[in-house]
């Protein structure tokens, strides 16, 4: 008799598994349905399977012409035209070229940031990363007392204080760069660039000597590279979480690591500078300082304690460093692309700074040439691609009515390839950045460091920082291309150049 009844609650309960799972089943499609008949208005590429969407066709397309995401996305445009609609699951974006909407979108904070994307930044397969902080708060009136916080530390009298920090840093690049300036030994000037923005973004926000640059063995910058290769993974498929293979779940548990140690370095340098302060001990003047002063020592605010201040930390690792590096790479390998560039640049560089050793505050903006030279270099490498908002309410764009809660996504990679913006977009041509009397029409088409409100806080330093160290490494070598190498952009969350500007350095007569 109780065998009899055992077997029956298991076939009822098996039943009932298979009716729950069918429901579901169901409800999903359903779902995955009514989200495709929400944008059928809108166009798009014919999705390769209900369930994935555009997901095959894309992995396909990156894979065959080892591109980024942005490029399928430009072609995609090159056949749709400014707006149209991509599908991966339940998952729905629509991509807008249209700076008036741009315009109208990023200058509005009523459309935030939405929390699909930038959830994926306050943990990576379940290992905390950068909490709600700066770059990730999609709340409006929580980032905006959050940026009051960091608006101070980088007002000018501040960055201008900085200036000793970039002259020695580059000059520490000089140095290591003089040991390889044979003309023979292949240098991976990415790789160089990246040690020395670490170096920078550490000194500069939170007073750490991680001597990237001199010591190959400090695990940040690999550590940095894990975090972000696996925030990419996350985004690009979000359910590689559940993927049982040896190989992802090797992956996982490196990017896992990789997320502990950063913010194991970050805890262990706040708590000291506490601790510092505490003894009276002198203190640099660094955006740490400036936030445990504002904090109350962290104690000031319920919302901003330990824990938080570690997810600034992991931010501005993750936000200033890469973007900072592979920025420098894609100039300096435009620099080297087009001679006439560099000569121009090098009687600027003569000009202004002559045989001084130290780059002054004040002759940055002297630097003219350089600025629009490193502007075009974003132009058509940008290390970030675009952003992304939720709409807070339906908008017009091009004609078609894009819903309420819809991710818009603006991208301005896009947007610099295209005649409407920019006449001869695939010419290198730093000029066109001249400013000029009339309304440029790239206005609201070229946003390297996003737009409005939530626009990138350390622009101003970023331009800084690169100005000082390419002046000074123009000035002191010759950097020749090694033949052969590619020169697209290879994305893991930054825009990076593919072969990683590989130089063959000698000195300058
Ligand atoms: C060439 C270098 C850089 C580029 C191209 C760049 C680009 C950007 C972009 C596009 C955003 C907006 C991201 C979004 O919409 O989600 C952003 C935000 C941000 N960036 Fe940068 N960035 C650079 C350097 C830096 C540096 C050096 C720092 C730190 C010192 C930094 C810190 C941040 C932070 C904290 C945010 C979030 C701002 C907020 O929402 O309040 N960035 N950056």
């Amino acid at each position: 008799m109780i065998g009899i009844g055992v077997l029956a609650l298991l076939g009822y309960t098996i039943l009932f598994v298979l009716l729950l799972a069918l429901t579901s089943g169901v409800a999903y499609s359903a779902y995955v349905y009514m989200q495709h008949r929400k944008y059928a208005h809108i166009p798009s590429v014919k999705r390769a399977n209900f369930f994935m969407g555009h997901y095959p066709t894309i992995k396909d397309y990156m894979k065959k012409h080892e591109c980024p995401l942005a490029e399928v996305l430009y072609e995609w445009y090159k056949e749709l035209g400014l707006v149209y609609c991509v599908h991966v699951l339940h998952n729905t974006f629509v991509v807008c070229l249209d700076s008036k909407v741009v315009k109208m979108v990023m200058t509005n904070s009523k459309h935030t940031k939405p929390h699909v994307e930038y959830d994926a930044f306050q943990a990576v397969f379940g290992s905390r990363l950068g909490g709600r902080s700066l770059v990730s708060e999609t709340d409006h009136s929580r980032w905006s007392q959050r940026r009051a916080l960091f608006n101070p530390a980088f007002n000018r009298q501040y960055l201008k204080g900085l200036m000793d920090i970039f002259n020695d840093s580059a000059d520490r690049l000089v140095q290591d760069l003089m040991k390889r300036a044979d003309g023979q030994t292949v240098v991976t000037m990415r790789d160089k660039f990246n040690s020395i923005t670490l170096d920078v973004i550490g000194k500069v926000g939170f007073g750490l000597d991680l001597n990237a640059m001199e010591d190959p063995s400090c695990p940040f910058p690999v550590a940095a590279t894990k975090v972000l290769q696996g925030l990419q993974k996350s985004l690009l498929v979000p359910w590689y979480s559940y993927i049982p293979s040896a190989h992802a779940r090797n992956f996982r548990k490196e990017v896992k690591e990789a997320c502990h140690l950063i913010r194991e370095i970050g805890r262990d340098c706040i708590l000291s500078r506490i601790e510092a302060k505490a003894r009276g001990d002198a203190t640099p003047q660094d955006i740490l300082t400036y936030l445990l002063d504002a904090s109350k020592e962290l104690q000031g605010d319920q919302n901003f304690g330990l824990e938080e201040m570690i997810d600034e930390f992991v931010t501005f690792f993750v936000a200033g460093q890469e973007t900072t590096g592979n920025h420098l790479s894609f100039t300096l390998q435009q620099i080297c692309r087009y001679p006439e560039v560099l000569k121009k640049l090098l009687i600027e560089i003569e000009e202004v700074l002559g045989d001084k050793p130290f780059v002054d505050y004040s002759d940055l903006p002297k630097l003219e040439y350089l600025m629009l030279v490193m502007k075009e270099s974003m132009r058509q490498f940008p290390p970030v691609s675009g952003s992304t908002r939720s709409l807070a309410h339906e908008i017009e764009c091009c004609g078609y009515t894009i819903p309420k809660g819809t991710r818009l996504r603006v991208n301005h990679f896009i947007m610099g390839k295209m005649e409407k913006y920019f006449d001869d977009p695939e010419e290198f041509r730093p000029e066109r950045f001249q400013v000029s009397d009339e309304t440029p029409r790239h206005l609201y088409a070229y946003f390297p460091f996003s737009l409005g409100q939530r626009t990138c806080i350390g622009q101003s330093m970023a331009m800084m920082e690169t100005r000082v160290i390419l002046a000074k490494l123009l000035r002191r070598f010759t950097f020749d291309l090694v033949p052969g190498q590619k020169f697209g952009i290879k994305q893991e969350l930054t825009n990076k150049p593919v072969d990683g500007c590989k130089t063959y350095i000698t000195l300058r007569e």
